[in-house]
């Protein structure tokens, strides 16, 4: 499954990346970066409206190259100034071409909120989104044991990051409740076929308190599904694709909140 693959990219690059900053120094870094507050992007989902996560993300096994063109800084600062709530930067460098690097320079460049997308698999990729100036990090329950959830949860709100907890279906929804999670992501694209399927939000979304955000994921391209979303009360969408392949994005972001 692709899912084990990118864990199994992710752990291997991992051990690179700690030859080259140790842990130690990792943390360190962390400690020196400004610290969020990650009540202010819950408060922020659970504001009136639907909230869009803009995504900056080259390629993606599904899709392959998406972004011939790549002006990650650029494409970041529009989406900002045209009405996003949140900017989603992809930092998985196998499988979606993306760079912890690119999230640094945007986070330094824009007004709001940053969510590091990527596979949490170890407590020093937290260190690492806090240092290069994250806000949100994506825990992804389906990698995650019960333990790993917990301990990166706590330790996210302990470095000032809010945690956007991805689930897919019923069973991983209940472990992102049982967690304590305020921000839920429901990804429509079942990452063992591909297969995208607006329903799975809207399904999930009844089973979920309204005092929780919640984010639909994936698939949404058009004003009318974001009117879909409307209608099933998501406090959230995250776009990516819809977005990356818009020639003018400010038109797109327009389009797609009907604004
Ligand atoms: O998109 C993939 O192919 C994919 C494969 C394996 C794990 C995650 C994957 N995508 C990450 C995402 O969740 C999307 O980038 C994000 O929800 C935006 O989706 P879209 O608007 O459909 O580009």
């Amino acid at each position: 499954m692709i899912l084990d693959d990118l864990v199994a990219a992710t752990k291997r690059r991992l051990q690179r990346e700690k030859e080259v900053v140790s842990v130690d120094d990792m943390k360190a870094k962390a400690a020196a970066a400004p610290t969020k507050d990650s009540q202010a992007v819950y408060d922020r989902f659970n504001a009136p409206g639907i909230h869009l996560i803009g995504e900056v993300k080259k390629a993606s096994p599904s899709k392959g190259l998406i972004a011939d063109q790549f002006p990650y800084l650029e494409i970041a600062k529009d989406y900002d100034q045209h009405g996003v709530s949140a900017i989603s930067v992809l930092t998985e460098p196998d499988y979606f071409k993306g760079d912890i690097r690119y999230l640094q320079e945007i986070a330094a460049n824009v007004s709001v909120p940053v969510l590091r997308k990527d596979f949490v698999v170890d407590s020093y990729m937290l260190y690492q989104a806090k240092a290069a100036g994250a806000s949100i990090v994506l825990l992804i329950v389906a990698i995650l044991s019960d333990q790993q959830l917990k301990d990166y949860f706590k330790l996210a709100h302990e470095l000032g990051l809010a945690a956007l907890v991805e689930a897919h279906d019923e069973q991983e929804l209940k472990r992102a409740v049982d967690v304590g999670a305020k921000l839920i992501g429901v990804n429509n694209r079942d990452l063992r076929t591909f297969d995208v399927s607006l329903n799975n939000s809207i399904k999930l979304r009844k089973l979920v308190p309204n005092n929780i955000a919640f984010v639909a994921e994936s698939g949404i391209h058009t004003r009318d599904d974001v009117k879909v979303m409307e209608e099933n009360h998501m406090n959230g969408i995250l776009i990516g694709e819809a977005l990356m392949t818009a020639p003018d994005k400010a038109e797109k972001i327009t389009q797609l909140l009907g604004v």
